[in-house]
Order: structure tokens, then C-alpha cells, then sequence
């Protein structure tokens, strides 16, 4: 059976080809035009990076390679209850093939295999206040093992830029093998006591994750194997893919581009919102002394944040202007998994409420709910409460894609990443031309 590392390589070598050629007879050709509000509005819609992984369309949501999260669901190989696995994605990602179920086992192995983590980075992990936060604790644990990449080492051997990609593959399959062990860790640490649980490798990926965070149920390891897969890529300017690609464009190894990713991960316009709206849900039950409150009551709260000066989190995107296919995916494994739930009742209510309120502000442009809107709510109902985690659970699931786009992004000699700034006396400038 051929390698994951030789599919990509022939794949690889093809497009890098292509692209040069494609390149240098086209290279002038325009794709897009900037305006002057996309410039002094977070550049949205701007096309500048190549993302092979994923690709998001307003309307219809992420595809990964083409194929929507229903196709997915409907192609990966799975876990016994039918939800995919993340190692399937993974695959995908980097070869554009969906693998057979032996390839899915042969990279369960291969990371098994790969997920030793140094003791120096559990303690470092040891050595920071319990209260830091997850999101704080877990970009020092990827730092703590930044001594082990495989990239710095030989970039300072004097590697050749041709062999880039190799060491940037090394380097990331060893991070996300690893990354669930940490997680745990920090999980365990943070909130049980430090009572730390050993891997099980006759696991898979998402089953040992959620066995080493301390459950074994068969509910929850499908929700982990969902949850894993549906929030791996976003195409790439999103706030954490975009920071990885840019500080790997600096040839920072992955340790470095990934734990910079994190960091933007970790605010809460991006995805600490999943944290964020777990813990609004918690203060308006508290509020109104309910947790089955009517629609009225929760349309009253969500005005009543709105005058407060603040976001609803969980809705509005930058991008999408429909309902997240993630949002609706996670919806649909509640409808399937979960009976009677006043919480997920709850998040369903708010989904009839808050898009005609946001809609009626005149200027949100999408009033739909996101992906953070729903997944909370899931982790509360399988016991996992801990808010101020959940974005760890996304840190270790977004690794997947944006370390496969920061192999291709090697693999096809992408440059140093510096787009142009401008003063607003330009700007005046151009507007007074
Ligand atoms: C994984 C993810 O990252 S998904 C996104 C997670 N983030 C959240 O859920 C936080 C809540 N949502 C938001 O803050 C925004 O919708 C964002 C950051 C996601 C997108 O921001 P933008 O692209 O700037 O949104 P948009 O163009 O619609 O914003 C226009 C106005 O509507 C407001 N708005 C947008 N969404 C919301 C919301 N959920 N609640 C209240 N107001 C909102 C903006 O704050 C902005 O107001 P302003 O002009 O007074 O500053
Ligand atoms: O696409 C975005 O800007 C934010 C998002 O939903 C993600 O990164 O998953």
C-alpha cells in the first residue's frame, strides 16, 4: 500500500509543476480588484493565498476538496456509529482522495506511533498557575515542544528548499499525533485533579482523545470523531489558518506557525466564541432562574446584550451569509443522539430568535448562527462543562487542516507572505484623485 507521505509527494510534485507553468504564462493576469472599504474593513473577500484543503462558499458553506460535510459524512470511513474519521479528512486534505478504511487504520497507527511527548513539556504544563487559561496553557505546550522539530534541526544542516515540504511533514505529523495527549493533559490538570489517564492506542484518534480526557462513551467518541472532522479547515484566511500560513511563509517550523494560529484562535470574535456563547447561555439561565426559558424571555435577553453594547456570539460570520452547514451538522448528530435536552432545546430556540433581531439591526450582514453556536452545549450534555476548554477541542482539531495546507504550502514553494499596507493620507489621496 503506498504511503500517505508518497501519495502526496506524486501529487505534489505534479501541481508544483503546473502552477510554475501556469505561472509564468499567466502570471499578469487579474483575478480581483480592491476596494477602498475592503482595505479599512479586515480585507474581506480579498483573494491573496493559495489554500488547497478547503474552500468556503457563502451560501453553501465549507467544502473540503470539493466535497460538502453531508458527502463526507456519507464517504469517510467512520467510527461504529457512522461518524467520520478525522484521519480520513486528514488524508483527503493532502492527497484530494478519499482513503479506504485501512489507509484510515494505517494513520491511526502511524500517529499512535509518533505520539510520545517529551517530559519537559509536561513540565512546563506543570509549572504554570492551574487558573491559566486552557487556551494559555495549551500554546505553551506546542512551544515546549519546539526543541523537537524535525525542520529547525535540518534547516540548519543546510536542507534544501526542495526538501522543505519532507521536514514540514515530519514535523506536523508528529504535532497532531501529539496534540490530543496534551490537550488531556491540560484538561486533567485544569479540572480533575491532575489525575492524568494513559493513551489507549487501540483507539482511534478521536476515541483516545476522549478517552484521555475521561470518557469512554460511544456517544461521546462519535461526537469527538464529528466535532474533529467539521471544525479541521475553513478554508484559509479565517483568523487561524491565515496566521499559520503567514508565519510559516517565514520558514517558522510548525511548532512556531501553528501555536501562532492558536493565539487567534484563543479571541473571541474567532473561536473562543464557542466558550463565549456556552458561557452567555449559563448567564441568561441564571438570569431569568430557568433553564427551559421561552422564546419571549430569550428574545428579551438578547436585546438586552444587544443595548449592553455586545455581540451575540455564535452568530454572524464574516463569510458565510446562510446557516454553517457545521452549525446544521451538529444539530442533526442532537436530533439523533440526544432526547429531551433543556439546553440543546434551548440552543435550538435561540436559533428561531436571535436572526430577526440581528436582521432588524440593519447592519449585520449575516444573522445566521455559526459553528460555535451549537457546540457547547454538546460537550455540556456529555458532562464536559469546562468552558473556558472548548477551544482546546478546536485548537486540536484545526491542527488537521492547517498543518496539511502548511505542507502543501512548502511542498509548492510558497513565498514569504508580505502583502502592502497603506497610510490613510493614500487613501485620501486616491479619493481626492
Ligand atoms: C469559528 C469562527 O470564528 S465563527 C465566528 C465566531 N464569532 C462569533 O460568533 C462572535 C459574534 N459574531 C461577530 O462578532 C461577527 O459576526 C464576526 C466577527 C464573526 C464577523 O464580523 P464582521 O464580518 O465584521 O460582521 P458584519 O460585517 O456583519 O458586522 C457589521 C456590524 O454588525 C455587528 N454584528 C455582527 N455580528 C453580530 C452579532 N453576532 N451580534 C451583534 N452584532 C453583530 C458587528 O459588530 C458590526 O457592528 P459595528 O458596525 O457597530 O461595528
Ligand atoms: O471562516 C472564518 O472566518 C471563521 C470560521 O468560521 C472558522 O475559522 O472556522
Amino acid at each position: 500500500m503506498e504511503s500517505l507521505k508518497q501519495k502526496f509527494a506524486e501529487k505534489a510534485i505534479a501541481l508544483y509543476q503546473e502552477l510554475r507553468e501556469i505561472n509564468k504564462a499567466h502570471g499578469d493576469l487579474k483575478v480581483d480588484e480592491v476596494t477602498l472599504g475592503q482595505i479599512t474593513g479586515g480585507a474581506r473577500s480579498i483573494k491573496m493565498m493559495l489554500w488547497e484543503t478547503s474552500q468556503l462558499d457563502a451560501i453553501k458553506g465549507i467544502r473540503f476538496r470539493g466535497y460538502s460535510i453531508p458527502e463526507l459524512k456519507e464517504l469517510l470511513p467512520s467510527g461504529p456509529q457512522g461518524e467520520p474519521k478525522p484521519e480520513g479528512l486528514f488524508w483527503l486534505m493532502l492527497t484530494g482522495e478519499i482513503p479506504t478504511a485501512a489507509e484510515v487504520d494505517g494513520l491511526t497507527a502511524d500517529w499512535h506511533a509518533r505520539a510520545g511527548v517529551p517530559d519537559q513539556v509536561f513540565k512546563t504544563l506543570d509549572s504554570l498557575p492551574e487558573d491559566t487559561h486552557p487556551m494559555t496553557q495549551f500554546t505553551i505546550g506546542i512551544m515546549a515542544m519546539q526543541p523537537t522539530s524535525i525542520f529547525e534541526r535540518r534547516y540548519a544542516e543546510g536542507m534544501p528548499k526542495s526538501e522543505y515540504w519532507d521536514a514540514v511533514y515530519e514535523d506536523s505529523m508528529n504535532l497532531i499525533a501529539r496534540l490530543p495527549r496534551v490537550a488531556a493533559y491540560i484538561y486533567r490538570r485544569a479540572f480533575k485533579g491532575g489525575k492524568h489517564i494513559a493513551p489507549d492506542t487501540t483507539l482511534d484518534y478521536s476515541a483516545n482523545y476522549a478517552h484521555m480526557l475521561g470518557s469512554d462513551d460511544e456517544d461521546f467518541r462519535s461526537l469527538m470523531r464529528l466535532y474533529l472532522t467539521i471544525h479541521a479547515d475553513h478554508e484559509g484566511g479565517n483568523a487561524s489558518a491565515h496566521t499559520v500560513n503567514l508565519v510559516g511563509s517565514t520558514l517558522s517550523d510548525p511548532y512556531l506557525s501553528f501555536a501562532a494560529g492558536m493565539n487567534a484562535l484563543a479571541g473571541p470574535l474567532h473561536g473562543l466564541a464557542n466558550q463565549e456563547v456556552i458561557k452567555w447561555i449559563f448567564e441568561m439561565i441564571e438570569a431569568l432562574g430557568t433553564d427551559r426559558p421561552t422564546k419571549e424571555q430569550i428574545a428579551d435577553y438578547v436585546n438586552n446584550t444587544l443595548a449592553e453594547g455586545k455581540v451575540i456570539p455564535g452568530y454572524g460570520h464574516a463569510v458565510l451569509r446562510e446557516p454553517d452547514p457545521r452549525f446544521t451538522a451538529q444539530r442533526k448528530f442532537a436530533e439523533q443522539y440526544i432526547k429531551d435536552s433543556n439546553l440543546i432545546t434551548t440552543v435550538w430556540n435561540i436559533f428561531d430568535v436571535v436572526p430577526p433581531i440581528l436582521e432588524g439591526l440593519g447592519k449585520v450582514k449575516n444573522p445566521w448562527p455559526n459553528v460555535d453556536a451549537h457546540s457547547g452545549a454538546l460537550l455540556v450534555h456529555y458532562g464536559f462543562r469546562e468552558y473556558s476548554y472548548y477551544t482546546v477541542l478546536f485548537g486540536v482539531s484545526r491542527a488537521l487542516g492547517v498543518l496539511a495546507a502548511g505542507i502543501w504550502s512548502r511542498a509548492l514553494g510558497m513565498p514569504l507572505e508580505r502583502p502592502k499596507s497603506v497610510t490613510s493620507d493614500w487613501l485620501k489621496a486616491q479619493v481626492n484623485k
